[in-house]
């Protein structure tokens, strides 16, 4: 992104007294859950529910958007659906528009970044433009790429707490979130430890759990393995995911890297100069490893040897994402 989380993360502490935290397994080959579409006042009470639709979690219609600051469209003609329950992993170069399509679900845009829409964006029925900011962030849970940007407590139990009392959780219920929260992440033993003293990838647990207690329908998490060494962020997509399948939450998350993604996502979406160039089941976008180089998302070379083998007319199979897959098709090859 261009511009910085923190400052995003300060309008929104502004508007709903809460941190932002950009809304937020293994893979199984799941076939792809999401569905293209070629065409593409006054604040509730504090514990106020928004009514959640079950089947149809985020439908982009025809979107586009261009910042009030900015010469051309970053968005162009969006149209997806997306199925509550799935997971989806949004990757491109940079300034491909990755973060604002976050903005467009979490609803910072276009509530605090004002610009020329076209189309629509809605989550759980809801139409993101006419939504307030406080009942969506009821619906979608954000967390961000800067984590240390969106901590408000020194403590992990009240880092947790901050955001359950600002959403006036029922006294009767906080003390379950807060522990199925710390749980889900498996962080229950860093409850009372200071922020300042945990790890990279202990903070991004920490800020995930704050925001999961939440129990939005919907998260959307950007890059939120930036800083994290290979270990920790498959841990950190390990635990989110099994959290999402148990939860039928909604995951959409940004990261660059297209294998950890593939890993655990039900759908990609590969976004180009502010449209969506592929969105499909990890297989089927991976067969395109050539067009992914040229548009500047790498594959891994394993991904692309197969590729080539089938180019080759070798092997007619699906794409592999790891070298272990690729392995076995190159046995096969040879055999
Ligand atoms: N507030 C803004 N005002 C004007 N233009 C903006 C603003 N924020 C982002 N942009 C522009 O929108 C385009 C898309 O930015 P965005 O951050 O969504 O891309 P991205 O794919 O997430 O990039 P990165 O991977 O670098 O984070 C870029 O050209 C960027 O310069």
């Amino acid at each position: 992104m261009v511009f910085g989380t923190a400052a995003i993360n300060c309008i929104v502490v502004t508007v709903l007294d809460i941190p932002l935290r950009k809304v937020l397994k293994r893979n199984d080959d799941a076939p792809s859950r999401v569905a293209a579409t070629q065409t593409a006042g006054q604040e509730p009470a504090a514990s106020a529910p928004i009514a959640r639709s079950t089947s149809t979690s985020i439908i982009f219609d025809g979107f586009g958007f261009r910042y009030a600051e900015g010469d051309a469209p970053v968005l162009r003609d969006v149209s997806l659906i997306i199925p509550q329950g799935t997971f989806v992993g949004v990757t491109g170069a940079a300034g491909s528009g990755k973060s604002t399509l976050t903005y467009a679900i979490n609803g910072v845009i276009p509530h605090c970044y004002p610009g020329e829409s076209a189309g629509s964006v809605s989550v759980m029925g809801h139409d993101v433009a006419t939504t307030p900011l406080t009942d969506l962030s009821r619906l979608v849970g954000s967390v961000c790429q800067d984590i240390d940007s969106q901590m408000v407590s020194s403590v992990v139990e009240d880092e947790v707490l901050y955001g359950l009392e600002n959403f006036g959780v029922p006294k009767d219920q906080v003390e379950r979130r807060l522990t199925n929260a710390l749980e889900a992440m498996g962080i229950a033993e860093l409850r009372h430890r200071a922020i300042d003293s945990l790890s990279g990838g202990q903070k991004q647990k920490v800020a995930i759990a704050s925001i999961i207690a939440l129990e939005p329908a919907v998260l959307v998490l950007d890059e939120p393995t930036a800083e994290l060494d290979p270990a920790s962020s498959t841990a950190v997509f390990d635990l989110l995911a099994r959290y999402a399948e148990e939860h039928g939450t909604t995951v959409v998350v940004v990261e660059q890297k297209i294998a950890l993604l593939s890993d655990y996502a039900d759908t990609l979406l590969i976004m180009e100069d502010g449209r969506i160039r592929f969105q499909g089941a990890p297989a089927d976008v991976l067969m395109h490893s050539d067009e992914l180089l040229e548009i500047g998302v790498n594959c891994p070379r394993s991904t692309s040897l197969v590729n080539r083998l089938r180019d080759a007319g070798l092997y007619d199979g699906v794409a592999t994402r790891n070298v272990a897959q690729a392995c076995a098709v190159c046995k096969e090859v040879l055999a």
